[in-house]
């Protein structure tokens, strides 16, 4: 079987008295990007958090979240080897950084602490670089940044530890829509490909999502509800909950 950057099996998750997530299946293979989309509250960023873990305290799970074929559902994100953590972009880049270490100082964080200080300023460059900032930025504080580049700057912290899976969690709703395309660019650019992470796309946008994943999971109730090829499940969306989503989306485009 081929090995899938992230591969959930029956998760479930109890708290709050009561279930959060019931038998969550969800794939994503390497060099994929998928959207992960569904109404407020259906349990996206329960999974994502599952995914990344990152779990908040009390809650209960059961199932199997495998990276890159290791199985890490209840290990922190920290206690996971390297090479199995995922990475997340967030919605609030301001939340995302350190208000008092310079951009630079945060890029070179992830990289090996073998490499010669020269080399580490030109990787913190290169990533910069590959996300479209100057090399200025790499001295400048995250307060110190537009709301774009910081989540430039999230983007390039993300890609810096060359994770399997980049998770995105809304990653462009606090941005104007100029922005937003250009981070939506960026993370097509940099993600789903043989040589970078998979990705894992939370969204409400279901315009954006068609523009950037293969495939869509549709998630309501805390349950996977329909799963497939991205252009397929918009066109003929086969539950009611996804011909809702669709509809809307459709309104609101119109
Ligand atoms: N720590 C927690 N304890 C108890 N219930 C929680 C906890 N975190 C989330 N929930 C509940 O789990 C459900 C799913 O939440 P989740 O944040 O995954 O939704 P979502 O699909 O990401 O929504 P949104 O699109 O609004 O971000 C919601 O009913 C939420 O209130």
């Amino acid at each position: 079987m081929e090995q899938a950057a992230v591969r959930v099996t029956g998760l479930s998750l109890q708290g709050g008295g009561g279930a959060l997530l019931a038998g969550v299946d969800l794939v994503c293979r390497a060099g994929e990007r998928v959207a992960l989309v569904g109404a407020s509250g259906s349990g996206k960023s329960l999974t994502a958090k599952a995914v990344l873990g990152v779990l908040p305290p009390g809650l209960t799970a059961e199932g199997s979240v495998r990276i890159a074929g290791t199985e890490v559902l209840g290990v922190p994100c920290a206690r996971r080897a390297p090479d199995r953590r995922p990475a997340a972009v967030l919605q609030d880049s301001a939340l995302a950084l350190h208000p008092l270490v310079t951009v630079g100082e945060q890029i070179a964080l992830p990289l090996p602490g073998r490499l010669r200080r020269a080399d580490t300023r030109r990787r913190v460059r290169d990533l910069l670089a590959s996300v479209g900032l100057p090399d200025q930025i790499a001295e400048r504080y995250p307060g110190q940044l537009s709301g774009g580049q910081r989540q430039r700057a999230c983007l390039a912290l993300a890609l810096a530890a060359q994770p399997p899976l980049l998770v995105a969690d809304e990653p462009t709703t606090a941005l104007d829509v100029i922005t937003q395309a250009a981070i939506v660019s960026l993370l097509k650019d940099r993600t789903g490909r043989p040589d970078g992470p998979a990705l894992l796309f939370i969204t409400h946008d279901l315009a954006v999502a068609a523009g950037l994943c293969t495939r869509i999971v549709v998630m309501h109730g805390g349950r996977v509800i329909e799963n497939g090829p991205i252009l397929d499940v918009l066109r003929e969306p086969r539950h009611e909950r996804t011909r809702e989503l669709v509809g809307a989306a459709r309104s609101a485009a119109a």
